[in-house]
């Protein structure tokens, strides 16, 4: 008897051990067929991460198509290079003032109307100004007009803030030259659009900037939002930039993008560049973040309303730059 219970132990064993090579099999055959369903799975995922990630690329780059209107290392001159666009209805929730309101909208660029010395010398000025104190975050604005300076995260008024220390910083020379140029781009803009430079006058705020790549501590530093001038500012009508420092050897970024339905177009600043359009929503635009180094620029503006003008800049009486 026992050996035949050993057979049929041993028998038993047998199937038993044959049981567990078919389970076995069978197990690694599943985990095979878990494994390269699992592959799939992650290809697809890869596949459509791939796929979402092209589309994504194609439409930024569709939405991003820029053509750079003026580009640094041109030179438009004598004549402006100007670019016509239509009107916008913003005008008409103003009072309108004939041979001064825009009839005739659009942008222009010249390197024609301010020399590149010029150009330096009120750089130097806003340099100068600017040292006196400056925001924390990456944008400083000097107003003369108004007097005000950015300092931390406010403004201080350089007449009362500095007062008689002011006469080592700004020369009578320095006031005259920014008037000088600022009737000369008065003219221009009035020669391009067709108007009375009479009937056009200084507004405010008109001022200095200054940017470079440091983060932004507060809302006044935001400069690179989309905006349009008429609506930030109320009274303008016309405005125009001149830029103090070369985009590429100056600063990089920091390009000015008018913001069109069919794209961007940019201006890239040149020291003793005046950029200027009307300042309605068919000018959008924004300034890129500056990525390095430090840009200036002016803003300078004007408005068709006797009510919303603005003397030139002037050293208050008793400091004698
Ligand atoms: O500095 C620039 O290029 C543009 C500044 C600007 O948009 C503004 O002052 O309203
Ligand atoms: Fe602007």
């Amino acid at each position: 008897m026992a050996p035949v219970r050993q057979r049929n132990a041993k028998g038993a064993n047998a199937a038993e051990i044959e049981k567990k090579i078919k389970r076995g099999n069978a197990l690694r055959q599943g985990s095979s067929w878990r494994g390269s369903r699992l592959l799939v799975a992650l290809l697809l995922v890869a596949l459509s991460a791939c796929g979402t990630a092209t589309w994504l690329y194609v439409t930024s780059l569709d939405s991003d198509i820029t053509e750079t209107l003026v580009s640094q290392g041109e030179l438009v001159s004598p004549q402006p290079r100007v670019y016509s666009v239509q009107c916008s209805e913003d005008y008409d929730n103003y009072k309108r003032y004939p041979g001064c309101t825009p009839q005739k909208c659009g942008r222009a660029v010249t390197d024609g109307v301010v020399t590149r010395e010029e150009a330096q010398t009120l750089r130097r000025l806003a340099e100068r100004g600017l040292a006196l104190a400056g925001s924390e975050g990456g944008a400083s604005i000097l107003d003369l007009h108004s007097g005000a300076l950015s300092m931390g995260k406010q403004f201080v008024n350089i007449y009362r803030y500095f007062g008689e220390q002011l006469k080592d910083v700004f020369t009578q020379e320095d006031f005259q030259l920014y008037r000088d140029v600022r009737g000369r781009i008065q003219e221009v803009i009035a020669q391009t659009f067709g108007l009375d430079p009479a009937l056009m006058y200084l507004t405010k705020p008109t001022f200095f900037s200054r940017i470079n790549s440091t983060a932004a501590k507060t809302q006044h530093d935001e400069y690179w939002h989309p905006h349009i001038d008429k609506v930030t500012y109320g009274s303008f009508d016309y405005t125009s930039l001149l830029y103090l420092s070369d985009y590429g050897s100056d600063f990089t970024g920091g390009r000015f993008v008018f913001m069109d339905q069919n794209g961007n177009r940019t201006v890239e600043p040149r020291a003793g560049r005046v950029s200027f359009f009307s300042s309605g929503s068919e000018n959008l635009h924004r300034v890129e973040k500056v990525t390095w180094g430090t840009r200036y620029a002016i803003t300078v503006s004007f408005t068709c309303d006797p009510e919303h003008a603005i003397s030139d800049p002037a050293l208050p009486r008793g400091i004698h730059g």
